[in-house]
């Protein structure tokens, strides 16, 4: 059988990449699949050293692989999931990846000729951009899931299951590290009447607007949720009750400066805030508690203001008095 006149069409026509190589990583030959996407002619490398042809190879990586195929005579292997590629060639393919690269299999397996015993490597190329494809788009659906899974879906800012979880996480570090913590709770004030007077559309600008202007006065580690329909709770992580009203009055005042934009008017809201410090011992419940104390007193004295529930307290108790 003529099988050595086979085997170079049937390497040109190979749907992987095969590059030969002798025991110094010189070229012998590259298949059509390799010649086309690294735009090579296989006549003009063969002889060339591989690194020097492909200057973008991994080289120290690649080079510490190949000796141990050589002097071990075992084959190795990378996937596309430790390296996305070796060799850096296109997909030639209308894949919509976040790269243009082509994701790789490669075997590198040793290679002794029948009639001289000469020492070779053959890399095989295998194509795996489909499978990189779809791994990136299940990445991006969990993570749009996850996102969707914590995030308030009217104002973007985080849901309140998963707010009040992370005040449990963020509860469990104060106390074993000693470190300050604050909880801030605040509530549209006369927010029913700006719905009866505006429409619900209009009292949802102004709740998506509130929590976008609160949001870009905050820290990036303080925690942003909205508890309920027009109250949101903020957690301070290293701030205690001092820091925490000055946090309070900030956000009061530039939610009352605030204009929000809706159907060529200019509406006006004010936010009432309730504040207190985390102290040891206390759970997630007490703590919201507190602040909601202190949310109410905010109220009772005339909105557009912030408490701390140290204050509110005896406001409080004398409430109940
Ligand atoms: N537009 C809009 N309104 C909401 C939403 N969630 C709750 N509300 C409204 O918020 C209003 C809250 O009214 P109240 O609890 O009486 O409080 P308030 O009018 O803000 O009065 P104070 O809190 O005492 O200042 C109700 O009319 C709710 O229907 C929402 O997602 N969008």
């Amino acid at each position: 059988m003529p099988l050595a006149g086979l085997l170079q069409p049937l390497l040109s026509q190979l749907n992987s990449g095969v590059v030969l190589l002798d025991a110094e990583l010189k070229l012998v030959f590259i298949n059509q699949f390799i010649a086309r996407r690294a735009d090579l002619q296989p006549e003009d490398v063969k002889g060339k050293s591989l690194f020097e042809v492909f200057s973008d190879l991994p080289q120290a990586w690649l080079q510490r692989k190949l000796h141990g195929v050589l002097s071990l005579q075992v084959p190795a292997f990378s996937s596309w999931e430790q390296r996305q590629y070796i060799f850096k060639l296109p997909h030639l393919r209308p894949l919509s990846s976040d790269s243009a690269y082509m994701a790789q299999n490669c075997s590198m397996l040793p290679l002794t000729a029948a009639d001289t015993g000469e020492r070779y490597i053959c890399i095989l190329v295998e194509d795996a951009t489909d499978a990189y494809v779809y791994q990136q788009q299940l990445q991006h659906s969990v993570a749009r899931l996850q996102l969707a899974n914590r995030t308030d879906g009217l104002t973007g800012v985080f849901n309140r299951s998963y707010w009040q979880q992370q005040l449990g996480y963020e509860i469990q570090r104060a106390e074993r590290y000693q470190h300050p913590l604050s909880l801030l709770l605040f509530d549209l004030d006369k927010f029913k009447q700006l719905n009866d007077h505006y429409g619900h559309l209009g009292g949802d600008a102004v709740l998506i607007e509130v929590a976008r202007l609160v949001a870009a006065l905050l820290r990036d580690t303080d925690l942003l949720g909205r508890y309920g329909g027009e109250e949101f709770g903020i957690i301070l992580p290293e701030t205690d009750l001092t820091g925490a009203m000055q946090v309070a009055q900030r956000l009061c005042s530039a939610v009352a400066a605030h204009r929000v934009a809706f159907e060529q008017q200019q509406l006006l809201a004010t936010i009432s805030l309730g504040v207190t410090g985390f102290t040891s011992g206390l759970s997630s419940d007490q703590l919201i508690q507190q602040a909601d104390e202190a949310l109410y007193s905010a109220k009772r004295q005339g909105r557009n203001q912030a408490v701390a529930w140290r204050d509110s307290q005896s406001v409080y108790l004398k409430k109940v008095k």
